[in-house]
């Protein structure tokens, strides 16, 4: 494959240093292909090309015409959906079942819903009383914040990229995106269906590389951006925002968790273990909103763990292609150490091991890949490494309760406060709990059903602010307020 390069200002170009990465398949360890790093140069082009664009024709267009534009960067992605579906699982590993029902799709929906929202948000005005009896008239009126440097992840490139370049765009925001070393390739694509759909250079610009002493550092470095949004650990969302202090630029942060599951003796079983099944399991246990550790009543436990585990050992680990698969691999060797790292934790704390620990046999032409095994474990104490730690691999941890209270506080024991599930039938149960649950997105026998137009973000050390529906707007515009004298 062709070498990925830059994208700024409309066009692909090379890193001046010449420095260059590459791009690994997890499937087989194999490079794909050769990336550009960027060097300070490269990042100032692209901001100073995204500064230049808010002036520019994007800066003045009207509001339908930015908005059409939108629909047909999505129409765009659809085009071209099998390009972005090859690009995405060379990348990431992740089967074709799911990236072709999850990651392309609301790739390309993530522009719609937020180029819809724009054109239907009211603003706010007040008539107040004046000392001579004139009055005087307050009306609100939204501007864009600037450049936004979108900093997004490897575990659903496209979708996590667009999620923040949707709303940024409709709110006519410019952008310098710096997507992951790991899975630079959909967003580097992005690029061609901007320019066929009329989006002015300038607007929608691409740096590779890494991230501290590397592009991304280089990035929120930048005195010229205004507000940075990111999608990743809790530890690079903390570098990020001293980053953004100096300038005082906001900062819109989607990151750790390690999200709990709660299984009450009155919910659907078959539900229950179904969507636990996906929130551990789900893309190799790569989403920030699964669940690794999952509190289960204790009269039902015991046959929650013999039903997990039968489920855990039907999955089927292979690569994208193979249409029978579920379960790809991990998104590279280097995180699958880390995971192992964690299996590893959990043996030396006494873990009972349900099933997986380890690394599944796979035929030779996939030995290089980064492949693990689905894992259950019980019987570790909560202040273990395994149960504290976002370990973000496909392994689960499950601990009996015997009250709602005892659930609710080991729910909330931890400084993360992403998401939560929580099975029961009992509805009036259901909603007391999920009330008192510490986290931003809380689902209810269900898990990753999304409605967009709702508020996604977390809570405690999980992220700050809210993006989603008319919430993006807090972030990616300003709101500036016009008392005019009657
Ligand atoms: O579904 C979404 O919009 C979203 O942000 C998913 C995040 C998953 C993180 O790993």
């Amino acid at each position: 494959m062709k070498d990925i390069k830059h994208y700024i200002n409309g066009q692909y170009v090379g890193s001046a240093s010449g420095k260059l990465f590459d791009n690994v398949n997890p499937v087989n360890g194999k490079v794909i292909s050769k990336v550009h790093e960027a060097g300070r140069e490269e990042v100032d082009a692209a901001v100073r090309a995204a500064k230049a664009a808010l002036r520019g024709t994007w800066g003045k267009m009207p509001l339908d015409e930015r908005t059409s534009i939108l629909h047909k960067v999505a129409d765009g992605i659809n085009a071209r959906f099998d390009e972005f579906l090859e690009a995405e699982c060379l990348d990431t590993g992740k089967p074709k079942s799911m990236a072709s029902h999850i990651d392309i799709p609301r790739g390309a929906a993530n522009f719609k819903v937020f180029a819809d929202m724009i054109k239907n948000v009211p603003t706010e005005s007040f008539e107040m009383p004046t000392p001579d009896g004139t009055g005087a008239l307050n009306y609100a009126v939204r501007r864009p914040k600037g450049v936004i440097g979108v900093i997004s992840p490897w575990n659903l490139p496209l979708l996590l990229m667009t999620w923040k370049v949707g709303p940024a765009l409709a709110c006519g925001n410019t952008v310098v995106v710096k997507p992951s070393e790991e899975t630079p390739t959909t967003t580097a694509l992005l690029g061609e269906v901007m320019q066929d759909a009329g989006v002015p250079d300038g607007v929608f610009n691409v740096v590779h590389g890494f991230g501290g002493d590397s592009a991304g550092a280089f990035l929120t470095e930048h005195p010229l951006v205004d507000g940075f949004t990111f999608t990743g650990e809790t530890g690079t969302g903390e570098v990020i925002m001293k980053a953004a202090a100096r300038g005082i630029r906001d900062i819109s942060l989607e990151l750790g968790g390690k999200n709990a599951g709660l299984v009450f003796a009155d919910c659907d079983m078959d539900k229950a273990i179904e969507g636990t099944m996906r929130s551990a399991f789900a893309n190799c246990g790569q989403v920030c909103l699964g669940t690794e550790r999952v509190y289960v009543e204790r009269s039902i436990f015991d046959e929650f763990v013999g039903r997990l585990k039968e489920a855990a050992e039907g999955l089927k680990i292979g690569p994208p292609e193979d249409t029978e698969a579920n379960m790809g691999p991990l998104v590279s060797l280097k995180h699958r150490e880390k995971v192992l790292s964690y299996y590893q934790k959990a043996l030396d704390g006494g873990a009972t091991v349900v099933t997986g620990g380890g690394v599944p046999d796979m035929p030779e032409e996939l030995a290089g890949g980064a492949w693990i095994q689905p894992t259950i474990w019980t019987g570790l104490p909560e202040h273990s490494a395994v149960i504290t730690d976002e370990i973000f691999g496909p392994c689960v941890h499950l601990c009996p309760f015997d009250t709602e209270e005892e659930a609710i506080e080991l729910a909330n024991s931890l400084p993360y406060g992403l998401a939560s599930a929580i099975w029961s039938e009992n509805i009036t149960r259901a909603h007391r709990v999920a009330g008192q649950i510490e986290a931003g997105i809380i689902w209810v026998n269900s898990w990753f059903l999304r409605d967009l137009r709702t508020p996604f973000g977390g809570s405690k050390q999980s992220g700050i602010g809210r993006e989603g529906g008319v919430h993006s707007l807090e972030f990616y515009t300003e709101m500036k307020n016009i008392c005019v004298k009657l």
